[in-house]
C-alpha cells in the first residue's frame, strides 16, 4: 500500500509540506544568524587594537555563543530535513483540548507561535507513542504523573522528504514497520531504532535515570541499542545536570566501539566517554603496563589446554568480593602504617599540633577519603596551624626579648654589666627569630617528607610477590594456597584480571581525579565483568548511576564473571531488575536451532522468542577438516541471494588466523577481525568467536576444525554466541555437535 491510498493522504502531505517550507525557512534564518555573528565576530577582532579591549572580548564571546547556537539547531534541521518525524499521536491531556503531535528525532517549535511542530521522541509527551496502549494513559514529568487519552497512533514513512507511507496503528495490527526495519540489512553498523522501540525496550530506555538498572537481556534483545538509545534519553532529560563527558559507555572490545560509533552522533551523545575497561582503568590510574593477552585463557580453555586450572582458579579469585575484602584488609594495614608516622609536630621548642590530633583526622575525621587525599587534606590543616602559631611565636618572643631588654636597660646599675646583657639579648633575638622565621616556612613540608607518594603498581606488585604480606593479609589461605599464588607471580606480568584490584586501591589511596570520575555509567555486554570489577568501578566513580546490559547465555569469560545477577544486584540495591526475552536480530528458524544449544546449557533457561520474521533453515554442511574453496562457494551463494556482511566465525583465535591466511591464498577480500580493527562490508570478515560478541552480520558461515565444538560449558557458549550473530542465514560447518540434531 503507498501513502496515496491513504484518506488522510491529503492532509498529511500538507502538512509534511508545511513542516518542510517551516524547516526551510527557519534554516535560512539560521544561516544569516550565523553570518551576522560572524560578521560581529570579525569586526570584534578587528576592534581589539584600538577600542576598549574588554568590550571587545565580550563581544567575541557572546557571538561566538551565538554563532554556536545557530551551528548547532542548523546541524540538528540538517539531520532531520529528509525524515522530519516518523508518527503522530491524537492525545488529550486532561483538562486541555485534543492535539495531533508528530514525533520525530529532535524538537522543533514555531519560533513566534511555540506551537510544536515536532514532538522529540525522547520527550515526557511521546512515552504514550512506546507504551503500546490506547485509551487512558499516563506519562511521567519530571516525577509527576499526568494523565490523557490516547485515541490514535499513525506510523510515517518519510523518505528524502516524500511520504512514501502511512499506516494506522491499532493494538491487533502488528507492527509492520518494525517487521520492515528488521528485515533490512546489517551494515556492519548499528543504527538507531526511534521510530520501532518497543514497549518492553522503551520501559528500560526510560527507568527512572537516577537509579541503577540490571538488564539481563536475550541474544538480540536490543541491549546495545537500548543502552545508547537511554544515554540519548538521559542526556535529554538530564544534561543540563550532567554534562556529557561525565558519561561513559564500557564496551568489550575496541573494535566493538568502532561498531557503535556510528549510531552515537545520531542519537546526539557523540561526546560521552566510550572506552574498554582495561582502557579506562589505565587512564584513570595513569598506570602505564603492558597488558598480557586477555584472551590467551578463553584459548586455554577453548583448546582444553594443560594446566589451565591454576592460571583459571587466580583470575576467579581475582574477580571476586573475597579478593576486594583483601584489599580492604591491605589498605587497612596501609592505613595503620601510616598513621604511626605522625610526631608532635615542633618549631624549635614549640610544639604546633600534637600527634594524637593529627592520627585523629587521619584514622578518624577523613576516613571517608582515599588515604592520599587525607595527607593532602592534613598537609592543609598543618599549614594553616603552622602560620597562626609562628605569628604568636614570634610575636611573644619579640615581647619577651623587649621586655628583658627593657629589664636590663633599666634594671642593672652596672654599665658593664648592663652592656653585655644587652648585647646578649640582641645577639640572642637577632639570631633566633629569623632561625624560627626560616624555619616556620619549611616546617610543613619537612614534617610532611615522611609520607611517601602511594604507588599503586609497586604496593600491588608487593602484594602479590612478598610471603609475609601475604601471610598477613591473606590469613584464611592455606599454606599451599599461598605458595600457588605467589608462585604465578614471579614473573612481572600484568594480566586484565589484575586491572579492577590496581583500580581499587588507586581508588583507595590515592582516589579517582575528577577527569576520570564519572556520573552515570553505562555497561554493555556486563556478563563478562566480575563483581569485583562492578566494585571497583561504584567505589571508583563514587556514584552507582549505572546501567548494566548483558546475557548470562552468552557469558564466555564466566571462568572470570559473574555467572548470576544476583551479587550485581547486592552491589547496586537501589537497582531495578529487568528481563528482555524477545529478538529482534534473526529469524524464527535460525533462533529456533540457536534455543537448542541455549537448553543444553540449562534446561531452566527460559527460550528465545524470536520476532516473527522467517528465513531459510540454517544449513549443516558435515566436514572433516578446513576447505576454503568450500567456505568461499557458501559465502558466494549468500552474496548471490543479495546480502553483503558475511562473517566467518570460528571458535579460536589460533584458527581464526590459519583460516585467513588460507582463504587469502584463494581470494583478496578476505579480511580478519581483531581488537583494533575497522568492521567493514563487502568482504569475507574472519572472526574470531570471542570477538564476534555483540556484532551482527546479514549471514554467518560457522567453521570449527582443529577444536570442534563439543559439549563443554565454554564451547556451548561459543557457539550459542556464533549462532546468534546473523539476521537472515546461518551455515555451520565442521563436525556439529549431537544436541544440534544433524
Ligand atoms: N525495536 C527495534 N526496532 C528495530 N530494530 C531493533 C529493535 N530492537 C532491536 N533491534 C535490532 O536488533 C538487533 C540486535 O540489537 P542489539 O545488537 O542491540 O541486541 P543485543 O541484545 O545487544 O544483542 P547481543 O546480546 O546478541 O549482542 C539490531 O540490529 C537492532 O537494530
Amino acid at each position: 500500500m503507498s501513502a496515496k491510498d491513504h484518506p488522510d493522504y491529503g492532509v498529511e502531505s500538507e502538512r509534511l509540506a508545511y513542516t518542510k517550507e517551516y524547516m526551510e525557512k527557519l534554516l535560512g534564518e539560521t544561516e544569516r544568524e550565523a553570518e551576522i555573528s560572524r560578521e560581529n565576530i570579525r569586526q570584534s577582532i578587528g576592534d581589539v587594537e584600538h577600542l576598549d579591549s574588554s568590550q571587545s572580548y565580550i563581544n567575541i564571546l557572546t557571538n561566538a555563543r551565538f554563532f554556536e547556537m545557530a551551528s548547532t539547531q542548523r546541524e540538528g534541521l540538517e539531520a532531520i530535513r529528509q525524515s522530519p518525524y516518523f508518527a503522530r499521536i491524537h492525545f488529550k491531556k486532561d483538562g486541555e483540548p485534543a492535539e495531533l503531535l508528530y514525533i520525530g528525532k529532535t524538537s522543533l517549535f514555531h519560533r513566534e507561535t511555540q506551537e510544536p511542530i515536532i514532538v522529540d521522541w525522547r520527550s515526557p509527551v511521546a512515552n504514550v507513542y512506546y507504551d503500546g496502549r490506547l485509551g487512558e494513559v499516563t506519562y511521567d514529568v519530571n516525577g509527576e504523573e499526568n494523565a490523557g487519552h490516547l485515541y490514535a497512533k499513525r506510523q510515517y514513512k518519510i523518505e528524502q522528504g516524500e511520504l512514501e507511507d502511512i499506516r494506522d496503528v491499532d493494538l491487533t495490527t502488528t507492527d509492520e514497520l518494525l517487521q520492515e526495519a528488521l528485515a533490512g540489512k546489517a551494515d556492519v553498523r548499528l543504527t538507531e531504532i526511534v521510530s520501532t522501540i518497543q514497549s518492553e525496550q522503551n520501559e528500560i530506555i526510560r527507568a527512572n535515570l537516577k537509579r541503577p538498572i540490571v538488564v539481563q537481556g536475550a541474544a538480540g534483545s536490543g541491549k546495545t541499542t537500548i543502552a545508547l538509545h537511554r544515554i540519548s534519553y538521559f542526556l535529554y532529560t538530564l544534561g543540563a545536570d550532567f554534562p556529557a563527558d561525565k558519561l561513559m559507555i564500557l564496551a568489550p572490545s575496541r573494535l566493538f566501539i568502532g561498531y557503535i560509533a556510528d549510531v552515537l552522533p545520531e542519537l546526539g551523545v557523540g561526546r560521552i566517554k566510550q572506552t574498554t575497561f582495561a582502557d579506562y582503568v589505565l587512564s584513570a590510574t595513569g598506570l602505564k603496563l603492558k597488558l598480557a593477552d586477555p584472551d590467551e585463557k578463553l584459548a586455554m580453555l577453548a583448546e582444553n589446554r594443560e594446566g589451565s586450572d591454576t592460571a583459571i582458579g587466580i583470575a576467579r579469585m581475582k574477580g571476586s568480593l573475597e579478593y576486594r575484602d583483601l584489599m580492604d584488609r591491605y589498605v587497612k594495614m596501609m592505613e595503620r602504617e601510616t598513621a604511626e608516622l605522625f610526631e608532635d609536630v615542633y618549631i624549635e621548642k614549640f610544639r604546633i599540633i600534637r600527634k594524637e590530633r593529627l592520627q585523629r583526622l587521619f584514622m578518624k575525621d577523613f576516613s571517608y577519603l582515599p588515604l592520599q587525599k587525607r595527607l593532602d587534606r592534613i598537609r592543609g590543616i598543618l599549614k594553616t596551624e603552622v602560620d597562626r602559631k609562628l605569628k604568636e611565636i614570634l610575636s611573644t618572643l619579640t615581647k619577651r626579648y623587649e621586655q628583658a631588654l627593657d629589664k636590663a636597660l633599666f634594671g642593672i646599675r652596672d654599665d658593664d654589666r648592663r652592656r653585655k646583657k644587652t648585647t646578649k639579648l640582641i645577639d640572642e633575638r637577632d639570631a633566633r627569630i629569623p632561625a624560627i622565621r626560616a624555619e616556620g616556612k619549611k616546617t610543613v613540608a619537612a614534617y610532611m617528607r615522611r609520607f611517601k607518594k602511594f604507588s599503586v603498581k609497586t604496593r600491588y606488585r608487593t602484594w602479590l610477590t612478598d610471603p609475609e604480606l601475604m601471610e598477613q593479609v591473606a590469613r584464611d589461605w592455606d599454606g599451599q594456597e599461598r605458595g600457588r599464588f605467589l608462585a604465578a607471580h614471579e614473573k612481572e606480568r600484568w594480566e586484565v584480571e589484575d586491572l579492577a584490584a590496581l583500580y581499587y586501591l588507586h581508588s583507595r589511596l590515592n582516589g579517582v581525579e575528577e577527569q576520570w570520575k564519572m556520573r552515570a555509567v553505562f555497561i554493555d555486554e556486563a556478563q563478562d565483568y566480575s563483581a569485583f570489577q562492578f566494585a571497583a568501578l561504584k567505589e571508583g566513580n563514587g556514584t552507582d548511576m549505572f546501567t548494566i546490559v548483558g546475557d548470562l547465555a552468552q557469558g564466555i569469560h564466566s571462568y572470570r564473571s559473574v555467572t548470576g545477577w544476583e551479587p550485581v544486584l547486592e552491589l547496586f540495591p537501589r537497582a531495578a531488575f529487568r528481563t528482555l526475552q524477545k529478538s529482534y536480530r534473526t529469524t524464527v528458524e535460525i533462533m529456533e536451532t540457536a534455543n537448542l544449544v541455549l537448553q543444553e546449557m540449562d534446561p531452566d533457561l527460559p527460550l528465545v522468542e524470536p520476532v516473527v520474521r522467517h528465513g531459510p533453515k540454517p544449513s549443516f554442511y558435515e566436514a572433516a577438516s578446513f576447505n576454503p574453496g568450500q567456505i568461499l562457494d557458501i559465502a558466494d551463494g549468500i552474496r548471490k541471494r543479495g546480502l553483503r556482511s558475511v562473517a566467518l566465525i570460528t571458535k579460536t583465535a589460533k584458527e581464526a588466523k590459519a583460516m585467513h591466511r588460507a582463504l587469502l591464498r584463494e581470494q583478496p577480500d578476505v579480511r580478519l577481525l581483531d581488537e583494533q580493527s575497522e568492521p567493514e562490508q563487502d568482504c569475507l570478515l574472519v572472526v574470531p568467536g570471542h570477538l564476534a560478541k555483540g556484532l551482527e552480520f546479514d549471514a554467518v558461515i560457522v567453521a570449527a576444525f582443529e577444536f570442534p565444538f563439543s559439549d563443554r560449558e565454554i564451547d556451548r557458549k561459543l557457539l550459542y554466541v556464533a549462532m546468534t550473530r546473523p539476521m537472515h542465514e546461518l551455515h555451520l560447518v565442521g563436525i556439529s555437535p549431537h544436541f544440534l540434531g544433524q
